[in-house]
């Protein structure tokens, strides 16, 4: 994980407090997850009390509430209908901030691909054109204090599936990353960015780059928040490295997949951990045999 240095955003924080606060956790909230079961893409949009509708056991400390990012539907309006329409009229400005939130973040998500393809020594332009068009997934985080903090997790240990993404904590603590064989707490910076890699930027370097290893702790005193901006290509697009990384013949870690076959086996057949996409790849052979 690395962390980049940039101005506070205020407004944002506002706005994410006054939304998380209408979400009181464990709530019967007034929107469930809307999910379009049997492969089609789930729609990101909702929120969720620890995910009790798909897991029974070992459930996250935390409630969420995440909406999808169209880059190339980038019309305003669409967010701020959104938030008016699902989360209430007085959240049109909530929708705004969201709005120019998730932009910045595509650009900023831009500026890190373009790095990763010099540092991969490929086309500089290569990844910054592949996720041009991204589907992203905007998801706030929301930890409450927990008497037994030490019986539970706020997230579990796990490898984002998604490709690159852009962390927002508030100062309260509670990320962890899996580095030289131990837990290393990730300090809160205030105008900082926690940025790591997932398993779909893990295969388009062909396993150059490796997915990071995290997870989220609570505590008994303090509620912790986290706003967090998950990178992902069109579900459509074909996941491959760059043809330029097989001039050294190195054989290929991954068959071709889209998101949409992994966003689809993480939300309907495997619950994301640290190993998703090596059981991913039996599944996809077994259940899209036509890929092959
Ligand atoms: C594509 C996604 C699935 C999860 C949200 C995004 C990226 C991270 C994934 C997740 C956080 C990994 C841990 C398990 C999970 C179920 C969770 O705790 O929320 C995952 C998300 C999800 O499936 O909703
Ligand atoms: O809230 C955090 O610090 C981590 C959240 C996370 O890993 C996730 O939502 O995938
Ligand atoms: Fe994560």
């Amino acid at each position: 994980m690395v962390s980049f240095k940039l101005p506070t955003m205020e407004s944002t924080r506002i706005s994410f407090v006054k939304l998380m606060m209408k979400l009181t956790p464990f709530s019967t909230s007034p929107w469930t997850r809307s999910s379009v079961l049997g492969g089609n893409p789930v729609t990101w949009s909702g929120t969720q009390g620890a995910h009790a509708d798909r897991y029974s056991s070992k459930l996250p400390w935390k409630e969420t509430f995440s909406f999808r990012y169209d880059a190339n539907h980038s019309n305003p309006l669409s967010f701020v209908d959104y938030f008016k329409s699902v989360v209430g009229q007085e959240f049109e400005h909530t929708g705004r901030v969201y709005q120019r939130y998730c932009e910045a973040m595509k650009e900023l998500s831009l500026v890190i691909m373009e790095l990763l393809a010099i540092s991969l020594g490929v086309d500089r332009m290569h990844y910054r054109e592949f996720f041009n068009d991204q589907r992203s997934i905007m998801r706030c985080n929301l930890y409450p204090p927990c008497i037994s903090s030490g019986l539970t997790l706020g997230t579990g240990p796990h490898c984002d599936p998604t490709s690159l993404t852009i962390l927002h904590q508030d100062q309260v603590g509670g990320l962890e990353v899996f580095a030289d064989n131990k837990w290393q707490a990730v300090r809160p910076r205030h105008d900082a960015f926690v940025i790591n890699l997932g398993d779909t930027f893990m295969a388009l370097s062909n396993g150059k780059y490796k997915s990071c290893l995290h997870r989220a702790l609570v505590n008994e005193d303090k509620e912790r928040r986290s706003l967090v901006f998950f990178v992902s290509p069109k579900e459509d697009k074909i996941v491959r490295p760059p043809q330029d990384m097989f001039a050294r013949k190195e054989p290929r870690k991954y068959p071709d997949f889209t998101w949409s076959d992994l966003l689809e086996f993480t939300q309907n057949h495997y619950r994301a951990d640290v190993a998703t996409l090596e059981n991913f790849t039996p599944w996809l052979l077994s259940s899209k045999p036509s890929n092959f």
